[in-house]
Formats: C-alpha cells, structure tokens, sequence
C-alpha cells in the first residue's frame, strides 16, 4: 500500500476520534467511540440500519458536531470541513449540480478555494480522466449513466487532493458490475495517491473487499463492537479475492458480530 510521503512524519492518524458521543433531542445515538484512521488506510463502517452510521461520518467530516467527545485530524481539532477532507454521498443526482457542465461541477471545490479558472480547469480534466472520464467535461451531470455520474462525485471529491475521503453508501445506487468496478477504482485511487478512506456500506462483502479494517457498530447508543483487521494483503482481485477462503472466513467474523444483537 502507498503511505503518502509528503505527509508529515511525525502524524501517525490522519482522522483521530476520541470518546465521541452524539445525542439528538431524543435519544443518545452514538455512546464512546474511539478511533483512528492512518495515513492511505480504508475503514469500513458497518452495522445495522439506523445504528447511527451516516451520523458518524457526518461528525468525522465536521457537518455535524458530537456533543462531546473529539474528532482531531493532523493534530487539530475539526472546525467544519477542513481542505484536506471530501464527502461522497450516495445518491450522486442530488450532489451533482444539474445546471452545470461536468467540469464545473469537478471544479467546484477548487472555485471555493479561489484557484483560477485555467488551473481549474487544468486540474478537472486530469482527474475526470484518472476516473474514467476524459473527454466528458462539456456534458451535463445528466447526460451520464448512474455509474459516469457516480465517477464525477469521485472526481470531484478528488480534486483538491484530499488526505481523507469520507463515503457514505457510495455504491449503493448502481448495478452490480458498476459496483465492482467503482470499488476497485477506490483501491487504484488509494494506491496511487495514498488517500485515506472511511466508507459506510450495508454490504459486508464491499466492505471486507475493500476495507484494511471493519469497524462494527452495534447496540443503542452505538459502540464499536468490534475491529476486524482484513489481512488479505493487496492488490485485490474481484474475482480470486472474494473466492479465497481467508475472505469468507472474515465475511463470517463480521456478519457474527452484526447478528450478535
Ligand atoms: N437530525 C436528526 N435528529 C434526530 N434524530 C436523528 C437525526 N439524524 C438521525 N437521527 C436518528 O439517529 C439514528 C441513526 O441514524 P443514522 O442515519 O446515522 O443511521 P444509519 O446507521 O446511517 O442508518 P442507515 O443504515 O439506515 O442509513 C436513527 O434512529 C435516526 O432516526
């Protein structure tokens, strides 16, 4: 696996969760979870519905803030969304903008950060086409298939060259065939830029495929009941990897542990 070199040697988490807790009005949703997640590391989110996933990640990406607790990315503690950190959410029609072309939108981070308009434009067309995508910029978002369009959130939460991805059901919206082959465009990510990842997915497969790590969530409030280490080395292969019998014995371990509650 690529650790990225250029950050700092001394940081050893690139996301830090210390004792979070959430509640809402009207109940406690998150209770004491701890967590770091290291430099070009993939953490799978798993458990049941409504255990308080999406809320999880949404505190990880300082859009909602925990009610104690910490979240510390390189050493500092969250102040909203920081540069260095993108979202992708599942259902990429609402987050793509229908009303600009697939360029702009890619684009739209670097405009918040006031880069130019040649260096964004530059910088879209080199990660439309790390994705799969040259040559789409002039389309709109809805020109596209599902998966294309799924494959400009990605571009898009790449743009600036995050640290940290944030993935919230990402592939959740596609066919089959789209989903293996996005899960492994993350992996081809990862290896080449050596960005860290944390993705919730309802699919226990997905997440031992992809995850170095299977956080399990469980009970009310949630804690973390459980951290899987996925020893299947890299690169993976959709096909030799989930047929191995290491794989099914890890698909095993988590799915025990969702079923234990
Ligand atoms: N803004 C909110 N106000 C009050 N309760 C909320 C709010 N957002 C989420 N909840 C509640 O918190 C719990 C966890 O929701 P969350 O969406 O985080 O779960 P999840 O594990 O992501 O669910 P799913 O797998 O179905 O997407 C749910 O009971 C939900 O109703």
């Amino acid at each position: 696996m690529a650790a990225d070199a250029s950050y700092p040697a001394e940081a050893t988490a690139v996301l830090a969760v210390d004792s979070l807790r959430m509640t809402y009005p009207t109940k406690t949703v998150l209770a004491d979870i701890s967590f770091e997640v290291r430099p070009a590391e993939i953490v799978c989110l798993v458990g049941p519905s409504g255990i308080g996933k999406t809320t999880l990640l949404r505190c990880l990406g300082g859009l909602q803030i925990a009610t104690t607790g910490s979240v510390r990315t390189h050493g500092s503690a969250l102040g909203g969304t920081p540069r260095h950190m993108s979202v992708v959410f599942q259902d990429y029609s609402r987050s793509l903008l229908p009303w600009m072309r697939v360029g702009a939108n890619v684009a739209l981070p670097l405009r918040a950060a006031g880069v130019g308009r040649s260096e964004r434009t530059r910088r879209a067309e080199q990660v439309l086409g790390e994705v799969g995508l040259e040559g789409t910029s002039d389309m709109y978002p809805w020109q596209l298939s599902g998966g294309m369009q799924q494959r400009v959130a990605i571009a898009r939460a790449l743009v600036d060259n995050p640290r940290v991805l944030l993935m919230d059901e990402p592939f959740a919206s596609v066919d089959a065939q789209t989903r293996f082959e996005l899960e492994d465009l993350t992996l081809r990510i990862r290896a080449e830029t050596g960005v860290a990842a944390v993705l919730v997915t309802h699919d226990i497969d997905e997440a031992v495929y992809l995850g170095d790590r299977v956080l399990v969530l469980s009970g009310a409030p949630a804690t973390i009941a459980r951290s899987v280490d996925v020893d299947l080395g890299q690169p993976r292969d959709q096909l030799s990897t989930r047929a191995g019998h290491r794989f099914g014995e890890l698909r095993s371990e988590v799915l025990r542990e969702i079923r234990r509650y």
